[in-house]
């Protein structure tokens, strides 16, 4: 028996469409029954209210869960007896409505009314069409694919990318690509390697990010590479910094997308779960709602990128729920997504106007769902980069750094494990600005801070201080091992080959370290790594520093 997460989450889905079918059955007898009843007897036809409530929601509901006959077909009853539900609203003359009611039944309606039942008889497939992110279904460590004629130069970029703490992969001119591109991240192809037409570059290309090395600036050649899937060109491969930045880049652009926190509220138990299966085997983290009156109190604690919620749950209106979370400031750009059967656009910009961001028309397949919420996610992630994050680094910026660093001290202090704070400076900065230029300067800077991204785990917290000063907090680690892999990095970055024209160059950078537990608070332990820093730009520069702890309170 297969045992991927994808064969667990079918398994999952299908469970949740038996329960579906079962359900549904047992609700459309009564809806037969309603309907039948309300068409002999005028004191009934309240109930064509519930009938149409119902139908509404099969016409929403059906098609994600594999009914989509059952779904068009509850659309259309839906749209047929909406009139004579909104006439018992309004008070209209019962026998009247009756009369009506039967009228239509003998002219077709009984017997598509009847039929609904059959159509739950066959599901379509569960669909595994949705594309699993790369990191939930291998084990292999991701490489980085390069196919570059001059062996030389293939082993340069191999050997300088490796300081990175990249796997590198190199093909020779002639060599097939690997079957299967599971385990390729990216790739990084010489533009002369990609001159036939219907050598399926497309399809290759398109599945991962692709930098092509070429020369070639002219319209016709980079349009050709882009219909391939390139999704960068790069001139001068051999300026490693450079390309570093572009490899990281487009890595990071890769799981932005890929990544996102979802919350969905829908009051349909099962089309929820189907939801927040679908989500959360698309590498999304989600929290899923079926009480809207808990809102509040989730989204804070969940703290969502993006919001999706029915039009219509019980009491609660979507719309009123959305203008209510407009009233506090820091849900006034949270994205909000409405789940909607309404086809009336005059009704959804209403809806829009209101309070949401965006109409997703049910049935909505898995696929849509899956992609809309990864963009949403991804853009308003992008969004809040703008101010948390440094524009030039992409590292946090001073303020939220110094927030990240206090929320670790408190969390050391209380749970007792060793953390790290430390403090890294480039040498002689300055010099570099001057002569080489600011924007060779920026590369320098752009070069740690990738550096630093890369070789340090994703728990660990890296801002950018101030212009060449880094914070570094190293959580659940020890001040030896710290320093060793500081040292490390420290080696490795004087290893890096810069290019200023004609000029070659390297840089080094100074830290100091300091254990944030040994401090009363995260402020004293900079301090004390800021202190460490300055003694070991006195003592030399290049290389790292240990903080004098803080002698105990008395
Ligand atoms: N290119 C560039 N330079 C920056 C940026 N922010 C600050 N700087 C420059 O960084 C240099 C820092 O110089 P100093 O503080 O004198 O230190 P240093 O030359 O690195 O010398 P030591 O720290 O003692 O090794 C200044 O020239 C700043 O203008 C930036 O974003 N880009």
């Amino acid at each position: 028996m297969p045992h991927s997460p994808s064969y667990e989450v079918r398994k999952k889905l299908e469970t949740l469409r038996n329960r579906f079918q079962d359900k549904t059955i047992r609700e459309i007898d009564c809806l037969v029954a309603s309907i039948f009843n309300a068409s002999r007897n005028a004191e009934a036809v309240g109930e064509l209210i519930a009938a149409s409530q119902l139908l509404h929601r099969l016409a929403g509901s059906a098609g994600t869960m594999g009914f989509p006959r059952l779904g068009e077909q509850a659309r259309k009853l839906e749209i047929a007896l909406q009139p004579l539900a909104d006439k018992v609203v309004l008070g209209a003359d019962r026998e009247q409505i009756r009369r009506q009611l039967t009228h239509m039944l003998a002219a077709g309606l009984e017997s598509q009314i009847v039929g609904l039942g059959d159509l739950l008889g066959s599901a379509e497939p569960v669909s595994t069409g949705w594309h699993q992110p790369r990191a939930f279904e291998t084990c292999a460590q991701p490489v980085l694919l390069i196919q570059e004629p001059d062996q030389e130069l293939a082993q340069l970029i191999s050997q300088g990318l490796s300081l990175y703490g990249y796997r590198l992969r190199s093909l020779g001119p002639q060599e097939d690509w690997p079957e299967s591109m599971e385990d390729v991240e990216l790739v990084m192809v010489r533009d002369t390697l990609l001159q036939d037409e219907n050598a399926g570059w497309s399809e290759r290309l398109h599945s991962v990010p692709a930098i092509c090395f070429s020369e070639a600036h002219d319209f016709t050649t980079r349009y050709r590479l882009a219909r391939f899937g390139v999704d960068a060109c790069i001139d001068e491969p051999q300026d490693i910094p450079a390309l570093a930045d572009r490899v990281e880049q487009l890595l990071a652009e890769g799981l932005a997308t890929l990544t996102g926190r979802v919350m969905i509220i829908d009051d349909d138990p099962e089309l929820l779960e189907h939801y927040r299966l679908v989500l959360t085997s698309g590498g999304l983290e989600v929290r899923a709602l079926d009480d809207p009156s808990r809102l509040l109190a989730e989204l804070a604690e969940f703290r969502p990128d993006i919001l999706f919620m029915d039009v219509q749950m019980g009491h609660y209106q979507g719309p009123v729920l959305a203008r209510m979370l407009r009233f506090q400031a820091e849900w006034v750009s949270l994205p909000i997504i409405f789940f909607s059967s309404e086809e009336d656009r005059d009704l959804q910009l209403d809806v829009l106007a209101r309070g949401g961001d965006d109409f997703v028309t049910k049935p909505v397949s898995d696929e849509f769902l899956l992609r809309t919420a990864r963009i949403r996610c991804y853009r308003a992630r992008q969004l809040g980069k703008l101010v948390s994050l440094d524009s030039l680094t992409g590292l946090l910026k001073h303020g939220l750094a110094k927030t990240e660093l206090n929320r670790e001290h408190a969390r050391c202090i209380r749970s007792g494990h060793d953390s790290v704070v430390a403090m890294l400076d480039l040498d002689h900065f300055k010099r570099i600005n001057d002569t080489y230029g600011h924007a060779t300067g920026d590369t320098v800077i752009k070069a740690l801070s990738n550096l630093l991204r890369h070789r340090l785990r994703n728990t660990d917290i890296i801002g950018r201080y101030g212009g060449e000063e880094f914070v570094v907090v190293l959580p659940e680690c020890s001040l030896d091992k710290a320093v060793e892999v500081l040292e490390a990095l420290s080696q490795d970055f004087a290893r890096l080959v810069f290019n200023a024209g004609n000029e070659e160059f390297s840089v080094t950078f100074s830290a100091g370290v300091a254990a944030l537990n040994a401090f009363a608070s995260g402020e004293k332990a900079i301090e004390a790594a800021d202190q460490a820093l300055y003694q070991r730009k006195r003592a030399g520069r290049n290389g790292v520093t240990v903080a004098i702890e803080e002698p105990p309170c008395r």
